[in-house]
């Protein structure tokens, strides 16, 4: 797969078409909005089987059973790097971010080390089954997340205060002697963070897009467009069992018994922005979204060098990012292979415009100079360095792509605001509550 015996003609790779023009072939083993859009997309085909392909979007577990067999030509694409697991995988995410505070603090300072102090305190167990204790008699009384390092979609995933809560779990993998005989599933156990930010009584958290196209030197792009996912129950620390009220990811929540796929559990960056901006003014807004950009380049950073980096691969991040009370944001968790399927119509228009973009900037049909700071809703954020997006409208992740001019994340006056608001949102049951909690 991936060898591509065509002649590179003008910049062209791919098959011959019948008019004398060219076709690239794709391969792609999802069906999913992937699909949809590459099916759309003019100039391209699907390679069959056992074809040579130009473009391979692949799911991870083609990755791992192809990829150390594979030869790719130079000019083919594949939607993954090869060890993508240094920056997706929970445990091995925070060793790469902890690693990479030591190295800011050694060779720069404190301050720019703590810059990094975005994710909250993990341990990784078995292997820090000490330290975690610790941490934990000294913070005695708050709350726990423990997750499962290889699970994703919320599975095995439980709240704890009590180390009785958790005995199970040590006598499994601490007093088994055979450790290193028995398949011992990894966990992360990490500090909860307690006092989410709140609209409407519920906790969320936010979906955001990076592209990499490059991890040396540093390629980034960041997508404009993203959500937020609420939970479906009113938050409460009273209770750590209800899955419904703590966890905010999608394919939880759909699995509520009073779940309502026609109410709305989403909303766009753009709306949270308005939200924000109207409660908390333009300032504390601008610098919360700041925040974030920094989430995303420490965290690319801190794996760089780890990062196989093959030209053929680019890679579609989807981040989670919790925020607290304080407009404090925390990143959870950055996917590999964020979900590729829709809740409801915007929704897929929505993935839709992010896939046909990411197309865009890796631009195998070669219509792009080189130059571009924006393609479509993407924004470039870091190349080899610090993007001057200052000629840009307005480019962090809340400000919208469609059309750019309508810039509703700098809206001035506070009645405005307040209108914008409840504007977009389209279920009379949303508009309701929140027209009753800004009154
Ligand atoms: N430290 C934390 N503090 C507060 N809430 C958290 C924390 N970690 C996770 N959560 C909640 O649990 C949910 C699931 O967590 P996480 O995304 O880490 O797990 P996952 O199983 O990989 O989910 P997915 O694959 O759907 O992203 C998050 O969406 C968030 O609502």
């Amino acid at each position: 797969g991936g060898v591509n015996q065509e002649v590179h003609l003008g910049g062209f790779y791919g098959v011959n078409r019948k008019d004398g023009g060219k076709c690239l072939r794709y391969m792609c083993n999802t069906a999913n909005i992937v699909l949809d859009v590459l099916q759309q997309r003019p100039g391209w085909v699907e390679a069959k089987e056992n074809e040579e392909w130009d473009l391979n979007w692949c799911d991870l577990a083609w990755m791992k059973d192809n990829l150390d067999f594979l030869y790719m030509e130079e000019h083919v694409r594949i939607n993954h790097f090869q060890n993508q697991y240094e920056l997706c995988r929970k445990n091995l995410m925070v060793k790469n971010l902890k690693r990479h505070r030591k190295t800011l603090e050694k060779e720069f300072s404190r301050v720019e080390a703590s810059k990094c102090d975005f994710f909250p305190c993990t341990f990784v167990l078995p292997s820090e089954y000490h330290l975690f204790l610790e941490e934990f008699k000294r913070t005695l009384g708050s709350t726990w997340i423990m997750k499962p390092v290889r699970k994703s979609q919320g599975k095995g995933i439980f709240l704890f205060r009590k180390l009785k809560d958790i005995m199970e779990f040590k006598k499994e993998v601490i007093s088994d002697e055979e450790k290193d005989t028995v398949q011992v599933e990894n966990f992360v156990a990490q500090c909860y963070i307690e006092n989410p930010y709140l609209i409407n009584g519920r906790k969320f958290d936010l979906r955001v897009y990076v592209l990499v196209t490059s991890f040396v030197p540093l390629k980034a792009w960041l997508y404009r467009e993203g959500f937020a996912r609420f939970s479906n129950t009113p938050y409460s620390l009273s209770t750590i069992d209800d899955k419904y009220m703590h966890l905010t990811n999608v394919s939880i929540q759909k699995t509520a018994p009073d779940y309502d796929p026609e109410s709305v559990r989403k909303w766009t960056i753009q709306q949270l922005r308005r939200y924000l901006t109207a409660k908390h003014g333009r300032e504390s807004v601008r610098r919360l979204f700041e925040e974030i950009d920094n989430i995303f380049v420490f965290s690319l950073q801190s794996v760089q060098k780890v990062i196989i980096n093959d030209k053929q691969s680019f890679e579609l991040y989807g981040y989670d990012i919790l925020l607290d009370r304080d407009l404090k944001p925390w990143l959870l968790e950055v996917n590999s292979s964020p979900s590729y399927m829709a809740s409801c119509r915007e929704d897929y228009q929505m993935k839709f415009r992010l896939l046909e973009d990411t197309l865009n900037v890796v631009d195998m049909e070669r219509r792009l100079t080189g130059k571009e700071k924006r393609v479509g809703g993407f924004d470039l954020m870091w190349n080899g360095g610090p993007v001057n997006r200052d000629d840009l409208i307005p480019a962090t992740c809340g400000t919208p792509s469609f059309p750019a001019n309508t810039h509703l994340g700098c809206v001035n006056d506070r009645e405005t605001q307040l209108h914008q608001l409840l504007k977009p949102v389209t279920t009379k049951r949303v508009r309701d509550n929140l027209h009753e909690k800004d009154q």
